[in-house]
Formats: C-alpha cells, sequence, structure tokens
C-alpha cells in the first residue's frame, strides 16, 4: 500500500464500555473536527451513554460527555453504518479470562475481538485503519490481519495497536494528562493518522510509537508490573503484622529511593478490578504457550499472592472474633474494587463476603455506587459451580444472610465488626461516636484499606485491625 491517508474524519469505536466510552468522549471533546460514534450490541449500555445516567460513575465523565454528545459524539446500536462510514475503528470490546475449554482460567476470550474483525471486514469499504483499543495477547493483530484480509468488497486495512492505560475512578484525568500514548504499527501513514488525533491536546514527546508486537506487549507487562507491586507490599503486610513493623512505614521508606518510586505501594485487602488479574493469567498462558514455564511460573505467583491476601483477611477477622463469626452481624463498608468508580468486577470485597458467607455471618452491605442488583449478581456468580448454575442452598445462604444499608452508619448498627474493604472517602467522615454507640461490643473495625487509620478508633473505643500492623 503506498497510497497517502487523509487526516481522519470520521471515527467508529465498537464497544461502549469503561474504556470505550472514556476515550471515545475525550477524543470527541478535543477534536471537534472528527464525529465520533460509539457503538455496541447492548441497546440498554447506549441507551444508558444517551440519558442523563450514565452506564459508569467517574469522576468529570458526565461533564466530558455532555460537551459533545449531540454535536460530534453520538452512542448508537447501528454498527455497520457506523463502521462503513468511518476512516478509523477502535476495537475496544471485553477480552475476559476464557471460562471453558482449551486455555480457560488463562487466555484471553477473543470471541469478541474476532467477531468485530469479521464485522469490519464484511461491511467496509475503501481502506480503513483498525486499532486494538483492547488488550490482547501479544501477536493478536496477526489474527486481525488474517480476517481483515477476507472482505466482501475489496476494501483494504492497516492494523494498529494502541493500548489503553487509563485507572477507573481517574479515567478523565488519565485521558487529559497521559503518562504517554501508545501506538504500535507497521505502515508509519497509519501511525501519524493516529498520532495526529492525540496531538490534538497530548505532548508529541508522549506519543510513543513502536512495532506491532512491542504496543501488545507492553499493555500485558505495564499490568503485571503495577499488581506486582501491590503483590509484592501486600506479601510484606503479613511479615510486618507478623514482627511489629508497620507496612505503611515500610513503604514510605522503600518509596523515597528514586528506583523504587513511592506509587502502587499501598497494602490492601487485595486488588481487584477487571484487568489486573485477567492480564497477569493471559501472560502466564502465553509464557506456557511458548514454553517459557519458569516465567509463567514466576507471574502466576503476584495472582497466588493477591488470592492469599483475601483469605489471610477473612481468617483473621474469624479468629480475632473468637473464631467464629456464624449468625454475627458484620457491616461491609464499600464493594466497588476501589474508591470512584460502580465497578465490582474482581473486587475483593466479592471474595471476602463469600468466605464470610461460608462461615455464616450476617452481611449488611453499604456502597456509594454500586447497585444491590450487581451485588446479588456478583455473590451468585461467586458461588456457582462446574455447570454454570449456583445450587439452592448457596442461594438461601445468600438471601438469609446478605441486607443492604443506605449509610455506613446504617451498614454497622446493631454489629459485631465493621470491614472496610473499598477506601470511599465518606467512610472517614462516619459519625464514630454514634457507629460506636450503636455496635455490640467489643466493637470491631478491620479496615482493608487502612483508611481510617489515622482516625485513632481506638480512642473512641474500638478494637482496630488494619493490614500490616
Ligand atoms: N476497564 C478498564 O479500566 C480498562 C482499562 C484499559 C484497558 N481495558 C481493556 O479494554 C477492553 C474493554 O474493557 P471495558 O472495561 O471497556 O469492557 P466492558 O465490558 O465495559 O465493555 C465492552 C463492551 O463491548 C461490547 N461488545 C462486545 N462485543 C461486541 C460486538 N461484537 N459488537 C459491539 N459491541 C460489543 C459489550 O456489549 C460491552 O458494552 C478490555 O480488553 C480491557 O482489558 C480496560
Ligand atoms: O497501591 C495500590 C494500588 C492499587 N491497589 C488496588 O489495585 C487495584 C487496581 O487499581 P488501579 O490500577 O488503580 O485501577 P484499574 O482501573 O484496575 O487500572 C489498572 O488496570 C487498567 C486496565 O488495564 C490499566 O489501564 C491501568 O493502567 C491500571 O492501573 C484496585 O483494587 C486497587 O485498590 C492497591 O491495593 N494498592
Amino acid at each position: 500500500m503506498t497510497t497517502t491517508i487523509p487526516p481522519v474524519s470520521k471515527i467508529c469505536c465498537i464497544g461502549a464500555g469503561y474504556v470505550g466510552g472514556p476515550t471515545m468522549a475525550m477524543i470527541a471533546h478535543k477534536c471537534p473536527h472528527i464525529d465520533v460514534k460509539v457503538v455496541d450490541i447492548n441497546a440498554d449500555r447506549i441507551a444508558q451513554w444517551n440519558s442523563d445516567r450514565l452506564p459508569i460513575y467517574e469522576p468529570g465523565l458526565d461533564e466530558i460527555v455532555q460537551s459533545s454528545r449531540g454535536k460530534n459524539l453520538t452512542f448508537t446500536t447501528e454498527i455497520d453504518q457506523a463502521i462503513r462510514a468511518a476512516d478509523m475503528v477502535f476495537i475496544s470490546v471485553n477480552t475476559p479470562t476464557k471460562t471453558f475449554g482449551v486455555g480457560a482460567g488463562r487466555a484471553a476470550n477473543l470471541e469478541f475481538v474476532e467477531k468485530c474483525a469479521r464485522r469490519i471486514a464484511e461491511v467496509s469499504e475503501g481502506h480503513k485503519i483498525v486499532v486494538e483499543k483492547s488488550t490482547l495477547p501479544v501477536r493478536t493483530a496477526e489474527a486481525v490481519k488474517r480476517i481483515l484480509s477476507n472482505t466482501a468488497n475489496n476494501a483494504s486495512f492497516d492494523v494498529l495497536s494502541n493500548p489503553e492505560f487509563l485507572a477507573e475512578g481517574t479515567a478523565i484525568e488519565d485521558l487529559l494528562e497521559p503518562d504517554r500514548v501508545l501506538i504500535g504499527g507497521e505502515r508509519p501513514e497509519s501511525i501519524e493518522a493516529l498520532v495526529e488525533i492525540y496531538a490534538n491536546w497530548v505532548p508529541r514527546a508522549r506519543l510513543l510509537t513502536t512495532n506491532l508486537w512491542s504496543s501488545e506487549l507492553s499493555k500485558l507487562t505495564a499490568n503485571a508490573f503495577l499488581a506486582q507491586r501491590v503483590s509484592s507490599i501486600n506479601a510484606i503486610s503479613a511479615l510486618c503484622e507478623a514482627t511489629g513493623a508497620d507496612v505503611d512505614e515500610v513503604a514510605a521508606a522503600i518509596g523515597t529511593d528514586s528506583r523504587i518510586g513511592p506509587k502502587f505501594l499501598k497494602s490492601s485487602v487485595g486488588f481487584g478490578g477487571s484487568c489486573f488479574q485477567k492480564d497477569i493469567l493471559n501472560l502466564v498462558y502465553l509464557c506456557q504457550y511458548f514454553g517459557l514455564p519458569e516465567v509463567a511460573d514466576y507471574w502466576e505467583q503476584v495472582v497466588r499472592m493477591n488470592d492469599y491476601q483475601k483469605e489471610r483477611f477473612v481468617t483473621r477477622m474469624v479468629r480475632t472474633m473468637f473464631n467464629t463469626v456464624s449468625d454475627k452481624k458484620i457491616g461491609i463498608w464499600g464493594f466497588a474494587f476501589k474508591k470512584d468508580t460502580n465497578d465490582t468486577r474482581e473486587s475483593a470485597s466479592i471474595y471476602v463476603c463469600r468466605d464470610l458467607l461460608l462461615e455464616k455471618a450476617r452481611l449488611c452491605i453499604y456502597d456509594p455506587q454500586v447497585s444491590e442488583h450487581q451485588i446479588l449478581n456478583d455473590l451468585e456468580y461467586v458461588f456457582t459451580e462446574g455447570d454454570n448454575k449456583i445450587s439452592e442452598a448457596k442461594r438461601e445462604l445468600i438471601e438469609q444472610h446478605v441486607t443492604f444499608a443506605s449509610s455506613a452508619q446504617e451498614a454497622s448498627s446493631d454489629s459485631h465488626a465493621i470491614a472496610v474493604l473499598t477506601e470511599w472517602d465518606e467512610f472517614a467522615d462516619a459519625n464514630f461516636d454514634a457507629i460506636y454507640a450503636s455496635m455490640k461490643k467489643p466493637a470491631f473495625v478491620f479496615d482493608g484499606r487502612n483508611r481510617l487509620k489515622d482516625l485513632d478508633l481506638k480512642a473512641k473505643g474500638f478494637e482496630y485491625h488494619g493490614i500490616g500492623f
């Protein structure tokens, strides 16, 4: 292909999720000259994007969407039309861990990406740039290119990899001022077409271009390194609890070393979110596939340590509460996997609640952004068995042991303990005198985020246990 590529004026993004929605809203906001259409097969989600209550909670997102929606930003289910009209098509669909067949529990399920590629191949005319925005195993672009080469209308394609590095809760900040934007590709003109879009607001020095495979692999590697830091500090938290050291002091001490740096050293009940575990397991699978079992084992340990941290938290609760939590009310503060999001995917709360339910504790759950419906879905899912069904006994366990509250204070009233599982800011502002008065004694607080550590709850009468001290 030797033809030059005109500047992009029409974008289609397939997938209106946590990535597709905010990233395209930002492109539309910063590039009023580009028409951006975000498409999805999920009509409810599209309706929400077109409503006053967006499908995802993300600080600053409403304003960005409102600035462009109805002008150059459209959310629609008319997928084929949007693909056909676009010069550039982003694939931003989900790539969850496979739950069946070869690679189950590790490999990424690429079914949705492949379906997108087939749809693009079928309906496209002329030349298009196809951009992998989803997180994908290294060398996926090869498969995408092969699928695209079987086109119905003699269309031609260039494939770019442009992984997304935003974190939920800070998506808008991250998109406004990214540390870097990574663009991998083969043809310089196509790479430049995408560089030109980001250059509307991102300094050129932060627009990194690489070959396709480096770009794909960098995304998995970045998440593996970040998660590895959390598992490393969590491993140290267990040692701190055994020795009288304080993990926050250790983290601060090592974080001042400029070679280590202070970020991602916050010990917690365990990392969650849709990405870390999925992407590490994907990396593990790739290493096994390429005959590198030692490398696979090395990275797998990051996930094992995270599982251990969640289990350890519940074990510590049970042991501290006289070896039984059966029939005891426990106030669960927070269900989202981190603050400032309504996303619960792989949240540590799901696993802590599961294990407390297996101990027959009575849970009263409060999260400021997560719906009861979502929490019940997550709890039912975590109890499903091999046939993907939940047993009657487990359903009853949930029905009889889970209630919901509309505030942190209400969740704790008459309870034996509070478990802080998400670091929502509002938790630090609770009325702890009133909460203490309403609780059974001893009034235990198990803080999985060390969010209340500075409040000196011991002085108020609580028996306070944090992570790593
Ligand atoms: N969530 C994050 O913070 C984050 C950050 C960086 C990268 N990623 C990666 O980005 C990708 C998307 O993640 P997400 O969190 O936005 O997922 P998501 O589940 O929120 O959204 C994906 C959307 O794609 C839609 N979809 C699936 N198949 C489709 C098809 N054939 N046609 C049209 N729509 C289709 C789904 O209906 C869904 O709405 C994943 O690969 C993920 O690993 C996520
Ligand atoms: O010091 C820390 C930092 C994070 N966490 C936990 O780790 C998880 C992930 O947090 P974070 O990385 O902030 O959020 P994500 O939205 O999952 O973002 C990660 O995953 C995205 C999806 O791939 C990437 O784009 C981002 O760069 C990467 O940070 C959460 O449960 C956090 O509570 C800790 O326990 N301690």
